[in-house]
């Protein structure tokens, strides 16, 4: 055994505030990152150009830091079971320390490479969770059960302390030159380009790949966006967020830096809206922790409806009406724009994917299912707590105490792009209609016809009264 501790990057691409990481270099100054390019995820249909762009985008980034730091970032490209195992016993591994992750098949695969370590009498790191504030294993209702309603559990969430974040990795020994060989012969790669892998993006990101670009995203966040965020997050338009979603969602920025740095400001704050911008945007953390939290212990939740009444549901899955949405072709300018925004970017503005999921679910009454590989297929950030929590959420199927929520699009739009700007951005044909005509979505016949843009392909009033009608229906069945 050498002094080696190999490092398994997976959705936490950096090296600054790595618990894992952080771990490894006090147990000594080898340590020598690796990321396992996995074909079983990317074979997988729900995988998104933008995401793989980003992704590989934060590694090149990452294999600089790692130079910078005296070692290295080592690339394969196999079944991480076999192939993570198969490098660190040709490299003569003491250990392999990675950060636990929630997902069904993380854990499943995590479970696997442990035991082919542990075969080989080489070390782990078991349960070290980094992408959380809290553990999973943590944070237990009063009845010690896990929660599925947020409210609570924000409050028992906000109220623990938490660390602060952990040493940046540094003065690294790295591998020798016969080690470097032997790292080639047993598998390791330069690092593949997204179109290596067969993914497209040649449009701008909404983010810049790497640790520099999310922590400058931070700074300018908590300096000028932050001030107004409570009231400015929902209106499309503005660019009212954080943007730090692609970022959260790899690991290029720890979320003990960006908590930190919310203290920090909450400790300074000499206004009560100041406070309450910044726990406005606590909360939002706190919701990408419940979700996963809620994934860790219900896994079932990746397969479809957590409420029974969603669970045999009799969605109407109009292929037709699907393809519609998926284009922005719905004849609903708010739902439109938001799904144009989605294909052009790999991005789509909170408020706007609740309206396209409400719109999805309870106007075209097709599966969420559906909607939620769709946004995967094309979200940069696409996650599967968050977006399966978001999609639980909007189709009401989820952990929620609210039993039915349906979103009317006409006054979505009148309250959150009341001047029809985010609509004009992305539904360029009409950019010259009158706003109030816009907005309320009441296209005259002839102006659609004369710019090109469909009919409403439902009638919302009509759907929403089905859908409640169906929803009641299977209830009273149920209950
Ligand atoms: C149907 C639907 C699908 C979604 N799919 C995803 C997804 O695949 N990946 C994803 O990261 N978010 C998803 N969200 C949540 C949310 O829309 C995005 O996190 C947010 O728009 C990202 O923008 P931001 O970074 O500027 O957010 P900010 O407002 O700046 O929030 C800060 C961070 O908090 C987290 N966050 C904020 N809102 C939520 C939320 N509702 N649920 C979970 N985490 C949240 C994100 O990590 C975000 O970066 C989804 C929401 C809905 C309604």
């Amino acid at each position: 055994m050498s002094d080696l501790i190999l490092f398994w990057h997976r959705r936490d691409l950096r090296i600054s505030d790595n618990t894992g990481l952080a771990a490894a270099r006090k147990q000594t100054a080898k340590v020598v990152g690796v990321f396992c390019v996995d074909p079983d995820i990317l074979q997988q249909d729900d995988v998104a150009s933008a995401r793989v762009s980003y992704m590989i985008g934060c590694l090149q980034a990452l294999q600089q830091r790692y130079l910078q730091a005296g070692s290295q970032l080592l690339i394969l490209q196999d079944n991480p079971v076999t192939a993570i195992p198969k490098l660190a016993e040709a490299l003569k591994a003491k250990a392999v320390f990675w950060n636990w992750d929630v997902e069904p098949y993380a854990q499943t695969r995590d479970k696997s490479v442990i035991l082919a370590l542990k075969e080989k009498s080489i070390q782990t790191l078991e349960k070290n969770w980094d992408q959380l504030l809290h553990s999973p294993d943590e944070i237990f209702s009063g009845s010690k059960t896990p929660y599925t309603v947020y409210t609570p559990f924000w409050k028992n969430w906000s109220s623990k302390p938490k660390n602060n974040p952990v040493a940046t990795l540094e003065n690294c020994e790295n591998l020798t030159d016969a080690e470097q060989e032997i790292a080639k012969k047993t598998g390791t790669i330069n690092l593949p380009s997204a179109k290596d892998l067969g993914f497209i993006w040649d449009r701008e990101l909404i983010i810049a790949p790497g640790e520099t670009a999310a922590h400058k995203k931070l700074d300018k966040f908590t300096k000028f966006v932050i001030n107004e965020y409570d009231e400015q997050r929902n209106y499309p338009a503005i660019e009212g967020t954080s943007l730090l979603s692609p970022a959260l969602k790899f690991g290029v920025i720890g979320v003990r830096k960006i908590w930190h740095k919310t203290a920090e400001l909450l400790a300074n704050s000499n206004s009560e809206e100041f406070t309450n911008n910044i726990i406005a945007w606590q909360k939002e953390l706190a919701w990408r922790e419940f979700y996963q939290h809620a994934m860790y212990h219900f896994p079932e939740l990746a397969e479809g409806a957590y409420r029974e009444v969603f669970k045999n549901f009799h969605w109407r899955n109009n292929e037709k009406h699907f393809q519609a949405w998926c284009e922005g072709k719905t004849g609903y300018p708010i739902v439109d724009a938001a799904m144009r925004q989605l294909n052009e970017t790999g991005w789509m503005h909170n408020r706007c994917r609740m309206i396209v999921a409400s719109f999805l679910t309870k106007d075209l009454i097709i599966n969420p299912q559906w909607g939620e590989k769709y946004f995967m297929q094309k979200l940069i950030d696409g996650d599967l707590s968050a977006n399966n929590g978001g999609w639980q959420w909007s189709a009401s199927s989820g952990m929620d105490p609210k039993p039915l929520r349906i979103f009317n699009p006409a006054s979505q739009a009148q309250k959150f792009d009341a001047d029809g700007e985010y609509i004009r951005q992305w539904v360029r044909e009409l950019k010259s209609v009158d706003t109030e005509y816009l907005i309320s979505g009441n296209i005259t016949p002839l102006e659609r016809r004369a710019v090109g843009y469909p009919a409403p392909i439902v009638d919302h009033k009509k759907q929403q009264a089905l859908f409640k009608q169906l929803y009641q229906e299977q209830k009273a069945g149920t209950d």
